[in-house]
Order: structure tokens, then sequence, then C-alpha cells
């Protein structure tokens, strides 16, 4: 009897890995487009996996509402506040909500998550870093250069990591920093032990001006594997390191850059007038009007889903629409 009859004959429910698609929605604003945006975005790519909506207490229920019928699966996080009494500045004032993207380490139902910001798009499909190795933290490499980073040596001196190369980080100044990841998409394993380490760790943790993803950094800086930029397109890189991106390849947009947020998007700060910029916020809007998109026109397809056996003997279902 063939692997594959041997199992099938098992309780294959519980070899399934689970994984997800997961995003973090906080207070009654406008940030619920963003999510409507990418959840419409990874149906449009056919990703075969859901988005989870790690949403905070003052996310009111009608944003729920409207997640829930873009077919999101919603899950109430409480907060997490970084230590008390810090006079830290955070580089945006907002910054000290996204502690609360730490909760997601606790969705332990799935073996495998790609976190993604509310301000990021997903134009092509990426199911296949699901795939990556397990044990190690990937995301891509940020950049220095905006004034968001005025404070940091690394500004200072014009030093950035996306192009190592054209200021040399000066020995007096010690070991250069480690390379250092966005914090708006990256793929992990949530696991109670590596959650319980996070919540524990950060309460010994001064707050420093990116908040979670300084945090994020520091705790992961042993496993953290860069991955290419066209799995997050840092708007910035676009005006700061332009030989570093080809738009063709990019796959993964992320409006972080100030006034970039397409939902909001008025183009008047600085570097919004470019065509690039135009041009990817455009192409936000055409998914976020695109009923076609809407998930109650796409749950009418019969899907199916068949059993596939990874190389490690494992097996996972992969829905797809019915040949018919
Ligand atoms: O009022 C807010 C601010 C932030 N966020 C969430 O926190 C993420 C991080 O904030 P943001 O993307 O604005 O930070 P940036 O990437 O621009 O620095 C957002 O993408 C949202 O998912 C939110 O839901 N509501
Ligand atoms: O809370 C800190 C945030 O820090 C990051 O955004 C910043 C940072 O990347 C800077 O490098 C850029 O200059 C800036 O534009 C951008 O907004 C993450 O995108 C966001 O999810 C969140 O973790
Ligand atoms: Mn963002």
């Amino acid at each position: 009897m063939g692997t594959m009859e041997m199992v099938m004959g098992s309780s294959m429910e519980n070899m399934e890995p689970k994984r997800a698609y997961v995003t973090f929605l906080a207070g009654n604003g406008d940030y619920v487009k963003g999510v409507v945006g990418l959840a419409k975005g990874l149906r449009k790519t056919k990703s075969v996996y859901p988005l989870v909506v790690a949403v905070l207490p003052d996310v009111p229920e009608d944003h729920r509402k409207i997640l829930e019928s873009q077919g999101c699966i919603i899950r109430e996080i409480e907060p997490i506040h970084p230590p008390e009494n810090q006079n830290i500045q955070f580089a945006m004032a907002y910054y000290v909500i996204n502690y609360s993207k730490l909760r997601i380490w606790e969705f332990v139902e799935y073996s495998k998550m790609i976190y993604l910001d509310g301000d990021i798009q997903v134009f092509d499909n990426i199911d296949h870093l699901f795939d990556s190795a397990n044990g190690y933290f990937y995301a891509v490499m940020d950049c220095f250069c905006e004034k968001t980073w005025s404070s940091t040596p690394q500004y200072q001196i014009g030093y950035c990591q996306q192009c190592p190369e054209k200021v040399q980080w000066p020995p007096e100044m010690g070991p250069p920093p480690p390379l250092y990841f966005n914090a708006g998409m990256f793929i992990f394993e949530p696991k109670l032990s590596t959650y319980s380490d996070l919540l524990e760790t950060l309460k010994i943790t001064p707050s420093t001006s990116f908040a979670e993803q300084d945090f994020l950094n520091m705790f992961f800086r042993d496993i953290y594997r860069p991955i290419p930029p066209i799995y997050n397109l840092v708007s910035a890189l676009l005006w700061r390191h332009p030989e570093n991106i080809d738009l063709e390849q990019v796959k993964v947009v992320h409006y972080c850059a100030a006034g970039a947020k397409p939902w909001r998007y008025t183009g008047k700060e600085e570097n919004m007038q470019r065509d690039d910029i135009k041009m990817l916020v455009e192409k936000w809007w055409d998914i976020y009007v695109d009923e076609s998109l809407d998930y109650a026109n796409d749950s009418k397809e019969e899907k199916t889903s068949v059993p596939v056996l990874s190389e490690a003997g494992v097996i996972y279902h992969v829905t797809a629409p019915s040949a018919a």
C-alpha cells in the first residue's frame, strides 16, 4: 500500500498544515478600506489561503461586517502597550498601537502565516512563499533614507543597507547595523513559546522610534532572512534606490510613504506626483472598485479541495475551482 493510500486512510484533517495571510486593523478610521483592498487583491491573484484580520476592540461592528462580507476571518485581539512611562518619540505617534500586532503569534491554529499591513496590495500570487523553509523569519530589507530615520546614525552619515557600497559604514562607529527589515510584510510561524518570549522580552525592552518594527528586528535578528523587494516594495525605494527596483517584477506594493495611502491619496505630499506612484495608486483603486472581486460574486464558484503530498510526505489540501 503506497504512502498516499496509507495516509488517505488516516484522519487527514489533523495532517493539514493550515496557512493564512493575516493583517492588523485598529480604530474606526479609513484603514478598513486598505484591508478590503487587500482582501480583493489576494482574491484577484487566486490565492488559495484566507485572510485573517486581527482587530483591536475599537474596530466597529459595521467595519467587521464589511470585512466578513469580503471573506475575511475576523479575530479580535487585546491591545499590547509598550513598557510604561517611556518618553519615546515614535516616528509616527500612532505607532504606539502597532505593538498589538504581536498578538498574531498566538494564532497557532495556523502553522505558517504571511503578515501584510493594511496599506499593502498584492498584485501577483505569492502563495509559494508559504513553502519557504521553517525556522526562519522572512521579510524585505527596509531603507534608512527617509526623514523618518533622521534621528539615527545611519541616516546622519548617509548609510543605507540598500546601497552599502555608496557610503561605507566607518569602522570607528563599530560594526555596521545588522540587516533591518520593514515590518509591513513578513513570513512567520505562530507558536505559543515564541509568543510568550515576545511578550516577556517586550516588558524589559525600551521603546524606540519604529516601535514594534524595531522590536521585531531585535527579537528575530538571528533567524531573519531577507527576501527580495518584489515582495514588499517600500514606496520610498522608488526614489531612494531606483537601481534596486524593476517595477515590472514587483508583486507586493507597500503604500507606506507619507501621502501614499491610496484611499486618502491627494497627490499633495512630496514625491506623490511621481508617475510610478500615480500608477500604483490607480492600480490599487482598480482592484478596490472592481465588484467582480467581491467575495459574494466569487463564492458562487464550485470549489473542490485536492490533497497534495509535499516532499516532506505531509498531505495538505489545495482548494481549486472545480474543473467544470
Ligand atoms: O489607524 C491605524 C493605523 C495603523 N493600522 C494598522 O497598522 C499598520 C501599520 O501602520 P502603517 O501601515 O500606517 O505604518 P507604515 O507602514 O505606513 O509605517 C497599518 O497598515 C494597519 O494595518 C490601523 O489599522 N489603523
Ligand atoms: O510601527 C512602525 C512601522 O514601521 C514601518 O513603516 C515605516 C518604516 O518602514 C520606515 O522605514 C519608512 O521610512 C516609513 O515610510 C514606514 O512608514 C512598517 O511599514 C509599519 O508596518 C510599522 O511597523
Ligand atoms: Mn504600512
